[in-house]
């Protein structure tokens, strides 16, 4: 069966240890101070990650603010100074929307955190992921910014069995999971006060994951904070979301044309044919040196093929997709790429989203990304091009492109988010190490 992964389905990871970012290295081949070019990009009022606050401006625990300092957080980013005021100081729902790698995790984590009342052990703040990865990275996020403080999340996924009596005053888990923890009394939601949604748009344009949630809501007490966070919300989901959360304040909106990242230098490659595709694939990791990188695939199939080629061309390859694979291997493949024993991911759109890994500085669609009625999809373009880019950092993106139906889709996507998306010539692709190390740039950043 040729299964399409459009959706993420049911089911990530610690930050990595901070490595040399590709385009931030100079042509001397030293590092380029990135903190001193964070301090600039945060200076920018037009800047997603500028702030006029400090982080001790936003009321936040001393235990907490501890915490944000050691994971080297200087000032905070927009969305966290938006964000973070209305989880603390108020009693409004929240609706968060900022590009992709602006810091909404971290937002959303320490508002959770300073939340909970320490002394009272039970759950008081749940946390839906759509997927097992992304609901581990955000769960060994909360334990790193958390690790001055009393407070242990719980993390609530396939496979994951609940202890007899929950202490956990935080917990983070698959929809599903929730909805049967929470419906069969496992889990006491009496001093729940606030849920967060992350990647919010996705769960609720998913019929399950929106019933689930829907089924959960009358469960909690009634003036449960509920925040929704995500890079997009399209008008699509807008009526679903009021549906969900009514009068929310929301905390940031960006228009559609701001949704992406602009360190982001996104290309295309004609491979000519459906067949030169993998050739083409093939030829790129025979000329880059440098980085990690992740290989967006449609199926499932087609992502083990790749893998296979990739493998038997001598590379390290982590290989992960939503159905079929356990938890455990799921974990493994990405701890694998997490921790650089593995220089490529190729995976499915199950990875699109959310996931946080600073050294990749390049993705590549491989296919390019399509809903579930085969039309081309901007929003899974955007996601799947934000592995790139985190807060500040410059990446490159490139979809391959093989026919006029491939063109005319990606073209679709390109002119929906107002983004320029440049060619780079087949015969250009030996200069892609050179882009990537930010030594020479074949074109400008593509707008
Ligand atoms: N204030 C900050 N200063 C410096 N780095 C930060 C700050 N806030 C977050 N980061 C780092 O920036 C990276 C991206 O943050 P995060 O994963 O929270 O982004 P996001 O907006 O949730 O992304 P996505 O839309 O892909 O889910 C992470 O590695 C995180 O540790």
């Amino acid at each position: 069966m040729s299964e399409v992964e459009n959706k993420q389905d049911n089911n990530a990871t610690e930050p990595a240890a901070e490595e040399p970012i590709p385009g931030l290295i100079k042509s001397d081949g030293l590092i380029n101070d990135f903190d001193s070019q964070l301090e600039v990009m945060q200076s920018d009022p037009n800047s997603p990650l500028y702030s006029v606050k400090s982080f001790d401006e936003l009321g936040l625990k001393p235990e907490l603010l501890k915490g944000v300092y050691a994971m080297g957080y200087n000032k905070p980013s927009k969305i966290q100074e938006t964000a973070l005021p209305v989880i603390i100081n108020s009693n409004e729902n929240l609706i968060a929307q900022s590009q992709s790698g602006t810091g909404k995790t971290a937002a959303f984590t320490l508002g959770m955190l300073n939340t909970v009342d320490t002394n009272l052990n039970a759950p008081q703040a749940i946390c839906f992921s759509p997927t097992k990865e992304l609901a581990l990275q955000i769960f060994e996020v909360i334990s790193n910014i958390g690790k001055f403080s009393s407070i242990k999340p719980l993390l609530y996924i396939p496979e994951v069995d609940l202890p007899n009596k929950i202490e956990n005053q935080i917990i983070i888990g698959t929809p599903g999971k929730l909805f049967d923890g929470i419906t069969r009394r496992k889990i006491l939601t009496k001093h729940v006060k606030m849920i967060v949604l992350d990647e919010a748009d996705f769960i609720v344009a998913s019929r399950g994951m929106q019933q689930q949630i829907g089924s959960i809501k009358q469960f909690l007490p009634q003036n449960t904070k509920v925040c929704l966070f995500s890079a997009t919300f399209s008008l699509g989901v807008d009526q679903l979301i009021s549906a969900m959360v009514p009068d929310p304040k929301v905390s940031l909106r960006i228009k559609r044309l701001d949704l992406s990242v602009d360190k982001i230098h996104q290309y295309y490659i004609d491979c000519d044919s459906e067949s030169n595709k993998a050739i083409i694939l093939s030829d790129i990791y025979g000329y880059i040196s440098v980085g990690q990188s992740i290989v967006f695939a449609h199926t499932i199939e087609t992502a083990k093929k790749l893998a296979e080629m990739m493998r038997a061309d001598g590379h390290s390859i982590s290989l992960l997709y939503g159905k079929d694979l356990s938890t455990e291997e799921r974990f493994k493949q990405i701890k694998d790429f997490k921790e650089g024993r593995t220089k490529v991911l190729i995976t499915t759109n199950v990875l699109a989203r959310g996931i946080d890994i600073l050294q990749v500085s390049l993705v590549i669609n491989y296919d390019i990304p399509l809903d579930e009625n085969s039309r081309p999809d901007p929003v899974s373009y955007l996601h799947r091009v934000g592995r790139v880019g985190r807060f500040g950092r410059s990446g490159v993106a490139i979809s391959f492109v093989h026919d006029e139906s491939s063109k005319k889709k990606l073209n679709a996507i390109s002119e929906h988010l107002g983004r320029q998306i440049k060619e780079l010539k087949s015969t250009e692709i030996e200069s892609l190490d050179g882009i990537l190390k930010g030594l020479k740039d074949l074109t400008p950043l593509a707008k």
